[in-house]
């Protein structure tokens, strides 16, 4: 049996990879989705165990230092990290996998797994992503103000991905990385 696809899905914060995830799974449904440890506080309606394992600072240095991280990075004051044994579980079983995580955090996935596919996810414009980060409504004005400035940042790491995807309308998104996917199967590995 094969070895599953990892796939890397980052992107400014507001972008709407979560969004995009969500419809994506529905598309995809044999797509398996890595749930993160984050020390950031749930958001309204967010439920823990599925859209994060929610974790106090202490927990997550723990994790850390039990080598239970795939990968870990700061993140505008919250730390966020990938369960390794799901992952790597996930990938011996031949399925593919989805890891939504940040630039920091993909750079390191790329190190330690460097057939992985990587997806940034791009706002059809700065103006747009503010719109859509500040539409959600679950930031105050200065979370916002800094996910911005990191987000233009993190634009600039584009050329480590292998593929730019315009979050532009969501089923578009989700078909363009349904193709990547698809593609990516089958590729000729050298
Ligand atoms: N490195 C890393 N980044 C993560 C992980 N989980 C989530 N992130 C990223 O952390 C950033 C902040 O996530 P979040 O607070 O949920 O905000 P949102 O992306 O704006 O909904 C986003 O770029 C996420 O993709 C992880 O396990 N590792
Ligand atoms: N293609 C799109 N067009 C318009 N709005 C979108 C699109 N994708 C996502 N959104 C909206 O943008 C906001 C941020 O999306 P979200 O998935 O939370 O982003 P992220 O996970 O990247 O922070 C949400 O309110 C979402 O409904």
């Amino acid at each position: 049996m094969s070895k599953g696809l990892l796939i890397v899905l980052s992107g400014p914060s507001g972008v709407g990879k979560g969004t995009v995830c969500t419809a994506l799974r529905s598309r995809v449904p044999e797509l398996v989705y890595s749930v993160s440890a984050t020390t950031r506080s749930p958001r309204l309606g967010e439920v823990n165990g599925v859209n994060y394992f929610f974790k106090s600072r202490e927990q997550f240095m723990d994790m850390i230092d039990n080598d239970q991280l795939l990968e870990y990075a700061e993140y505008v004051g919250n730390y966020y990290g990938t369960p390794r044994d799901f992952v790597e579980e996930t990938l011996a079983t031949g399925k593919d996998i989805i890891l939504e995580i940040e630039v920091q955090g993909a750079l390191k996935v790329k190190e330690k797994f460097p057939d992985g596919i990587f997806v940034f996810l791009m706002p059809p414009s700065l103006d747009e992503l503010k719109d859509r980060i500040q539409g959600r409504g679950t930031e105050s004005q200065a979370t916002i103000d800094h996910r911005m400035s990191v987000a233009v940042d993190e634009i600039n790491l584009l050329q480590h991905y292998d593929y730019a995807v315009v979050n532009d309308e969501i089923n578009l998104a989700c078909k363009r990385i349904e193709s990547i996917i698809i593609a990516e199967h089958c590729k000729v590995r050298k």
